[in-house]
């Protein structure tokens, strides 16, 4: 069981503290396929009464008496190895290739993950091994564009990995972390009016009007560094927290341009987070505990998580006062879903909807400061089609798709389980059952064969758009589990991008660094990803 960072450190405290079984209860359990799949291999445990139990623990504890360090030892290796032979000889992926190691143990993936090199560690594989490798006992990691509609948009979709259950909150499945498809279709079809186009585009002033405040915030911050860096990053998940909120839940979180609160802490604890992600619950839980006690930031992130929950528990209770029905928890709370579980839905998209949209803007300005021409080109574009939105402007387009394309806002594979009838791609070796499988951003947007010079940022490849490139375009995931909200990003991001171009904010810019190194968590984390001066 794990409650997110922001209520999980505390979660976890109490569960360690005291095992409170009204803490575990409150956890609905909706997917019994998972777990048919996945715990029924491991029989419950047999009651046993206490007078057996005793008698058994003085048996081995008289049995490890009379053992010799030495006798206990060679025990222990000889149990590994013959461990080791058992699922060598009895591995039914052993057609996948892959390093020996992964074949034994997830630790060593569980280790890149945790480094944040997740992505390119397994470049280097597929270079070694081919599309398709084999990276943990059960893990396959394809590279191959060609699986993305098996995998993710066929039939509805392969159902998520159980790990994603590791980012619920508060003790609830969120639309993003349940695996369940039916658990999940309730939430997401009570909430879809709100992501339909013409909704979004109705909100179109609103949002210039909090884009503007940004863009005024930008001007604030530049006169007061003087001629210092500043942080885009920081003010562009300040702007995705209050156009988010604004549409969303009807009540703007006004993070830009007041000291209320910075979202970094909030954003940041959820994101490391992903340094455990694949690790079994009960695992991730004490790790997560571990390393929040171990953070030297705690406090803040403690404060900013505090007052997102307060945020959220507020606009719950509003939209219960007033019975309102429009809203993101208007809608979830009218769809029968409870008030302790309306507040996590909230505090979810609190969260998916932040950083995403802050990276991709970063990485927009980074690549503008550093190309001149390609920012009066789309300048000039901009000027020449002043009626026309910005998701119609083809050059503008270019530019916002290869920040997104380099932005890899969400690098690492999106891991889902290979349903009955395995999962066969045409020239890939074939995948049975209960596998755990998985592409990434980052192997598909830097694909040279897709994308030629693929580091390289481009927009004008996007005026010749060929269908592979339309293929793995990964930013928002694919099919049914694909990112609820990408027509909302897309459009905030969209008109982001031309705000800062049209008032020709970037002018004279700098990026502070060389290169933006990501660490490569299911979330990237990039700090400083552009700064101006
Ligand atoms: C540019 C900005 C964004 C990016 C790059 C992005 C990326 C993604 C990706 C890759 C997924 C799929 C995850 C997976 O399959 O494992 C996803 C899912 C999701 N995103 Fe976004 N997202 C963005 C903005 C937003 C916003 C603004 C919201 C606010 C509501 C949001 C809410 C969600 C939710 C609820 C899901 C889960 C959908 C499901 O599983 O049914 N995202 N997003």
């Amino acid at each position: 069981m794990f409650d997110k960072p922001f209520h999980g450190i505390q979660a976890a405290v109490e569960f360690l503290a005291s095992p409170n079984p009204s803490i575990r209860a409150a956890r609905p359990e909706p997917e019994s396929i998972i777990h048919s799949t996945f715990i029924d291999s491991c029989p419950p445990p047999q009651r046993q009464d206490s007078t057996v139990m005793a008698a058994h623990a003085t048996v081995t504890a008289n049995l490890l008496a009379s053992l010799s360090p030495l006798t206990i030892g060679l025990s222990v290796v000889s149990i590994l190895l013959l461990k080791a032979a058992h699922g060598l000889t009895t591995d039914r992926l052993r057609h996948i290739p892959g390093p020996l190691i992964a074949r034994l143990t997830p630790i060593w993936y569980w280790y890149i993950v945790w480094r944040g090199i997740e992505c390119r560690a397994i470049a280097v594989l597929h270079k070694k091994y081919g599309p398709v490798v084999r990276i943990a006992p059960n893990e396959i990691d394809i590279s191959d564009g060609a699986a993305v509609a098996p995998i993710y948009i066929d039939n509805g979709g392969f159902l998520k990995h159980p790990a994603y259950r590791n980012f619920d909150i508060n003790g609830f499945p969120t639309i993003f972390s349940v695996t369940d498809h039916a658990h999940r279709a309730v939430r997401a079809k009570a909430v879809a009016p709100l992501f339909a186009q013409q909704a979004i585009n109705n909100s179109k002033p609103a949002m210039r009007r909090i884009i503007d405040t940004t863009l005024s915030g930008l001007e604030r911050r530049k006169s007061l560094a003087n001629g210092k860096p500043v942080d885009l990053l920081d003010l562009f998940r300040c702007m995705a927290m209050d156009v988010m909120t604004e549409y969303l839940v009807g009540e703007c979180f006004h993070s830009v341009g007041s000291k209320r609160l910075s979202v970094a802490g909030f954003v940041d604890g959820f994101v490391a987070a992903g340094r455990f992600f694949y690790l079994p619950t009960r695992l991730f839980t004490l790790f997560e505990y571990c390393a929040s006690r171990l953070n030297k930031s705690q406090a803040l992130i403690t404060a900013s998580i505090d007052t997102v929950q307060s945020f959220a528990t507020k606009v719950v209770d509003d939209s219960i006062a007033r019975g309102e029905k429009a809203t993101y928890q208007g809608r979830l709370l009218k769809a029968g879903i409870s008030r302790e579980e309306a507040i996590a839905q909230v505090i979810d998209i609190m969260f998916a909807g932040t950083d995403g949209m802050a990276r991709v803007l970063a990485v927009f300005c980074w690549h503008m400061a550093r190309a001149p021409e390609k920012y009066d080109r789309a300048r000039k574009e901009i000027l020449q089609y002043p009626d026309t939105d910005a998701r119609s402007l083809p050059y503008l387009s270019g530019a916002v798709k290869e920040a997104a394309r380099l932005a890899l806002a969400n690098p690492t594979r999106l891991a889902r389980i290979v349903p009955s009838g395995g999962l066969k791609v045409p020239g890939l070796p074939s995948i049975p059952a209960g596998t755990s499988v998985g592409i990434g951003a980052y192997a598909l947007h830097l694909n040279p064969d897709v994308f030629p010079t693929p580091y390289d940022f481009l927009p004008e490849r996007w005026l010749e758009c060929t269908p592979e490139m339309l293929r793995d375009s990964f930013y928002f995931g694919k099919g049914s589990r694909q990112c609820i909200a990408r027509n909302f990003a897309s459009a905030i991001v969209w008109w982001g991008a031309e705000a800062l171009v049209r008032n020709r904010v970037l002018d004279g810019a700098k990026p502070v660094r060389e290169k933006i190194e990501i660490v490569e968590w299911f979330n990237n984390v990039e700090e400083h990803a552009t700064s101006e001066r």
